[in-house]
């Protein structure tokens, strides 16, 4: 049984956590340059690692992060579970600002961003029917309670290029599939973390009701950043509890996570690029080396 190594990438607000003997440290990935240092350190005895995904100072839009870069650093160093933190707009009047939904589907409307460690060279297709680990959100659904932060389980997160917002009909249109929350940066994070074979969890953070909702207005960032700094404070504890109520050994994925690329690679052996496998030695050692 492998031992957990937690995960978190903080979100809008969220640059740092608190950990015991925690320093920065560079990791360099074959994928680009990764959005900060990773916080490496220990909460409860358990081995965390955090990536503010915007950088500290928030230098980074939702098309400028390098979601492949920050991915394989993640995997570098060890991690079995992923935390996605992350602001949000609200497509539900009861997923009122300062709610945290904790998401289970999502539909992928970005367009300017590469979404794959694969392609030509090694082309794999992994499932993303159910993109989020329910332990993983067990978990942190737990954390939730104990805490006593409202949270909701279940929705659909609608991730869109930005950098701007919605406009109306968007707003509208997303509404009329049955979104719920919307944000610019868990796809494609989600598709990343499955192809690394990275348990994966969102808490979709709501900071305003995006422009459909006819009471409150267009979304505006000032109102934003002050309940965003609400929410901060409240992930910061949800993260905390996680990690100090989460197993030492890693829990194996319902969804198969942790087996998503056994047969997900078609390119045979010896039609394989040997560039690209060398970067997917941290990704896709496990099944790579096996073969190899
Ligand atoms: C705070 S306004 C919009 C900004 O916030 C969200 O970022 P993150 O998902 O990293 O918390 C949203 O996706 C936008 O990037
Ligand atoms: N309404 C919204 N749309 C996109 N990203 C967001 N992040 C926070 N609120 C958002």
């Amino acid at each position: 049984m492998a031992k957990a190594v937690l995960g978190i990438i903080g979100g809008s607000g969220v640059y740092d956590i608190e950990m015991d003997d925690a320093r920065w440290e560079a990791v360099d990935s074959p994928w680009g340059t990764p959005s900060d240092e990773l916080r490496i350190g220990e909460i409860g005895g358990l081995p965390v690692v955090f990536l503010p995904r915007h950088g500290r100072g928030h230098a980074l839009s939702p098309s400028d992060i390098d979601y492949r870069a920050n991915i394989d650093a993640m995997k570098r160093a060890g991690v079995t579970d992923l935390v996605s933190v992350s602001a949000c707009g609200s497509f539900r009047e009861e997923l009122a600002p300062g709610t945290f939904v904790l998401v289970d589907q999502f539909i992928d409307r970005t367009f300017a961003r590469p979404k794959s460690f694969f392609g030509k060279g090694c082309v794999a297709h992994v499932s993303m029917a159910y993109p989020v680990s329910p332990g993983l959100v067990d978990r942190v659904a737990a954390a939730a309670e104990a805490e006593q932060i409202p949270a909701h389980r279940g929705g659909t997160y609608l991730a869109m290029e930005g950098p701007q917002f919605s406009t109306l009909a968007e707003s509208h249109l997303y509404r009329s599939w049955n979104c719920d929350v919307i944000g610019m940066t868990n796809m494609p994070e989600a598709k990343l973390a499955r192809e690394a074979e990275l348990c994966y969890a969102t808490v979709a953070m709501v900071t305003d009701y995006d422009s459909w909702h006819p009471h409150h207005g267009e979304v505006d960032i000032t109102s934003i950043i002050a309940v965003m700094k609400r929410n901060a404070e409240n992930a910061r504890r949800l993260v905390s509890r996680l990690a100090r109520d989460m197993p030492h050994e890693h829990e194996p994925c319902p969804a198969g996570t942790d087996t998503a690329l056994d047969y997900a690679i078609l390119t045979a052996p010896d039609a394989r690029d040997p560039a690209l496998v060398a970067k997917l030695d941290a990704v896709a050692g496990r099944v790579l080396d096996r073969e190899g």
